[in-house]
């Protein structure tokens, strides 16, 4: 077939001429290569004949180019294969139109820089994304370029061979996508620059410079857009930003690994990935004992929770409470002042007015640790500065009293005593002074003395009275109460809430600053929905940055006694500069299974937007009824031979909480035929196991087939359980059943039939 598009030889040849282009620079660089390594073999052996810095600096710089090259070849042999993907023909100012390959790296014929392969992060690569043939235009560098755009055409190249040519006019759809989306996942989540669609292409390109908020559905490739854009960020702002510089911050340590695979084929794999706890407890440098946040959770999943517990978590987030801690703050700073002069014998070197002015104006726009570093500096030099000037008065002074002496006394006797007596005297007060040393400063430092950021978050929140005095008119007296007493058993254990985060690194921000390293050009949090306000503001202030990339889906909102309860909030409170995207449309799940989500979640929050799935069809879900313990295994059992039988890959068996998950590994052990795990939160998913996870701990996951299974717990109307099953079954690619006792076990009952299968 794709030998009879007229373009086949044309198209043949020049993938054999790229190949064999890319073939040779691979082998100059590789030669090159063997250079370097030969120059730093140099640099190490005259190590000891050479001015040792030179050498030193010689290892650096052939490191540096042998590093460059090598990743340059790294990049390169990854696309050795598969060199380009598609291609554009535009014609701007030309006589002709354009051809232009779109790849993952740029490639340019070095004498004449005619383009061979441009990347797909260039700016004129944007119009294969934005899906309009005719008239067109991009922007590059804040210039608008138009033309016309006659050729959208994709390929399919696999080990190096043309398997497919395709191409597409506005009205095609767009088959490469549906291929894509057809394929089993395996675990983990791949690159889709081939398949980026316009509405993503929107969000990945938006103004790198300002901070984007991105309310997606589930399945939208809110994570693998997050990544893209990382990855558009780098190339856009090499010269400027470090990858170190830029930090994503995942859920947990799972959602990591699932996303590892595909940093290094957007070549961001050098960026730092954490969690919010790790995050925290490095800026903090200190572990900190936090008590799980799923224990919260499963306490209100289980339903024996108060309301004012939910509501202490939800305050702990929120911007009022970040008010109160500035107020704390303020009233440290003013019990920094101090009374005393620096004063070196008897000599005032700076007024406490002064000192003072120092650290509540001077330098108020630094942490308090900082400013006190810093007074300690001018303290240090006044005292430099002073000593001499110390020494001379003093002679001057004695001076006037040996002229004093001289003309008040006669008798020789006493006289020459008196004189032997002052001359001692001022001999030891300047020994005296040039003994001094900087240690009179560190002394006088001593005053401010700074606690731990724990100690003065604790001292806070265990002082019902302190508190009172700022939150007299925000609170009641039952909320502060409450406020006290749950904080105060949860310090007494030595551990926190992760509620409590937020406050100890914004406290930590305030008095000791974050450390360089904790800092950040370029921030991206996915599961954003999950995140407080004053979570957010605290990581914009300690990051130092406001350029985040947030995504997030209130729907999957299971957090939200302590989350985002509106993206619109966060823009006004938090990053006044974002831009807002929605993403409507999702792309993992089938039309059958997205159907049913959908109908769902309109159970208890219809105000969402539903998700609109992209068309693929798979089976309608299904529900299996189960009489017994031992009947569930035999169901459980069969639908996995289905499955397998299907095709399926990757499969999960999600629960409603931990427990649950536990008794469904312990059924199936005796399912020989085949092999579970049950996912711990630090885990990998190992190739080839069937998943067991309990639905909060699978949230960003995917699987080819997803069974939701019940064994004695159930799903209520409650939002936080029509949240977590929404979660549930988005999860999955192709293939969604439902196993309990009775289909109201997962509110199916108030779900019109039609959405799904029932077998018995
Ligand atoms: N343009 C695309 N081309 C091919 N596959 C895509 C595209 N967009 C998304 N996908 C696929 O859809 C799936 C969902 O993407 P992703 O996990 O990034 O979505 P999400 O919005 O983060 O989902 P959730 O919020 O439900 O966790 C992934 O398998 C991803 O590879």
């Amino acid at each position: 077939m794709t030998k009879d598009h007229p373009d086949y030889n044309v198209e043949l040849k020049r993938l054999e001429y790229t190949k064999e282009y890319i073939q040779n620079i691979l082998l100059a660089s590789e030669g090159k290569q063997g250079k370097y390594k030969d120059n730093i073999k140099d640099a190490f052996v005259n190590l000891d004949h050479l001015d040792s810095s030179l050498s030193y600096i010689n290892i650096l710089i052939n490191a540096k180019f042998y590093e460059m090259t090598s990743s340059d070849l790294e990049h390169l042999k990854r696309v050795e294969n598969k060199p380009y993907f598609a291609r554009i023909d535009f014609q701007g100012d030309t006589q002709e139109p354009t051809p232009y390959y779109i790849g993952k790296v740029s490639l340019f014929k070095k004498d004449t820089q005619e383009s061979i392969i441009i990347d797909w992060r260039s700016p004129v690569a944007s119009l294969y994304y934005d899906g309009r043939l005719g008239e067109v235009e991009y922007e590059a560098q804040g210039q608008i370029y138009s033309g016309d755009l006659s050729l959208k055409r994709q390929y399919i190249i696999e080990e190096g061979d043309l398997k497919e040519i395709r191409d597409i006019d506005v009205t095609t759809r767009d088959e490469l996508l549906q291929a894509t989306l057809s394929e089993s996942s395996d675990n983990r989540l791949t690159e889709i620059v081939s398949t980026i669609q316009a509405e993503q292409n929107e969000v990945i390109r938006s103004e790198l410079s300002k901070p984007v908020i991105v309310q997606g559905v589930a399945g939208s490739g809110k994570t693998t857009i997050a990544l893209h854009r990382l990855s558009m960020f780098i190339y856009s702002y090499a010269e400027q930003v470090n990858p170190d510089e830029m930090m994503i911050l995942a859920p947990n340590h799972l959602f990591i690994d699932y996303i590892s695979e595909v940093l290094p084929e957007l070549g961001v794999d050098q960026i730092k990935q954490t969690t919010f706890i790790d995050y925290v407890q490095k800026s903090l440098g200190k572990k900190i004992n936090i008590i799980h946040p799923d224990e919260k959770l499963l306490q209100l999943l289980e339903g024996d929770q108060e309301d004012l517990t939910k509501w202490a978590s939800s305050f702990k987030g929120s911007m009022e409470f970040k008010q109160v801690i500035d107020q704390f703050i303020n009233d440290l700073e003013t019990e920094f002042k101090v009374d005393v002069p620096f004063k070196v014998e008897g000599f005032t070197l700076y007024k406490s007015k002064n000192v003072n002015r120092l650290f509540l104006k001077e330098y108020k726009y630094l942490p308090f640790e900082k400013r006190i570093n810093k007074i300690k500096g001018v303290l240090q030099a006044t005292f430099k500065k002073k000593k001499k000037e110390m020494i001379k008065l003093i002679e001057r002074k004695f001076e006037d009293r040996f002229d004093q002496l001289y003309y008040s006394t006669t008798h020789t006797e006493e006289k020459r005593k008196k004189v032997v007596r002052l001359n001692e005297e001022k001999d030891r007060k300047i020994a005296r002074i040039k003994k001094t040393t900087n240690k009179v400063v560190t002394e006088y430092i001593k005053q401010y003395q700074l606690e731990k950021v724990y100690t003065y978050y604790q001292q806070l929140m265990s002082d019902e009275q302190l508190l009172k005095s700022y939150t007299r008119n925000l609170l009641t007296d039952q909320q502060r109460n409450h406020l006290v007493t749950s904080s105060t058993s949860v310090f007494k254990k030595k551990k926190y809430e992760l509620e409590d985060l937020a406050p100890l690194l914004y406290l930590q921000y305030q008095i000791y600053g974050i450390n360089d390293e904790w800092k950040a050009k370029n921030v991206v949090i996915d599961e954003g929905q999950d995140y407080s306000l004053f979570q957010l503001y605290a990581l914009r202030m300690s990051t130092g940055t406001d350029l985040f990339t947030i995504l997030g889906d209130l729907s999957q909102g299971i957090h939200s006694y302590r989350g985002m309860k509106s993206w619109d909030q966060l823009i006004q409170e938090v990053f006044p500069r974002a831009l807002y995207r929605t993403l409507k449309k999702s792309y993992r799940t089938t039309i059958e299974i997205m159907n049913l989500a959908n109908h769902l979640l309109e159970l208890s929050m219809p105000e969402l937007d539903a998700a609109e799935p992209v068309v693929r069809h798979g089976g309608y879900p299904s529900f299996t009824e189960t009489s017994s313990l031992e009947n569930a295994k035999e169901k459980l059992n069969s639908t996995l031979e289905q499955l397998y039988a299907q095709g399926m890959k990757t499969i999960a068996i999600i629960s409603k909480t931990k427990n649950e998950a536990k008794q469904i590994e312990n059924i199936s052990r005796d399912l020989n035929d085949f092999s579970f795990q049950l996912l711990q939160e630090n885990e990998s998913i190992n190739d080839g196991k069937i998943a067991i996870v309990p639905s909060y701990l699978s949230k960003g996951l995917e699987f080819d087939a997803v069974i939701i299974m019940n064994l004695d717990e159930s799903y209520s109307q409650e939002e936080l359980d029509v949240k977590l099953l929404y979660v549930a079954m988005t999860r999955s690619l192709h293939r969604l059943h439902l196993i309990g006792p009775a289909k109201e076990y997962f509110l199916l009952d108030k779900i019109n039939s039609k959405f799904y299968d029932v077998h018995s």
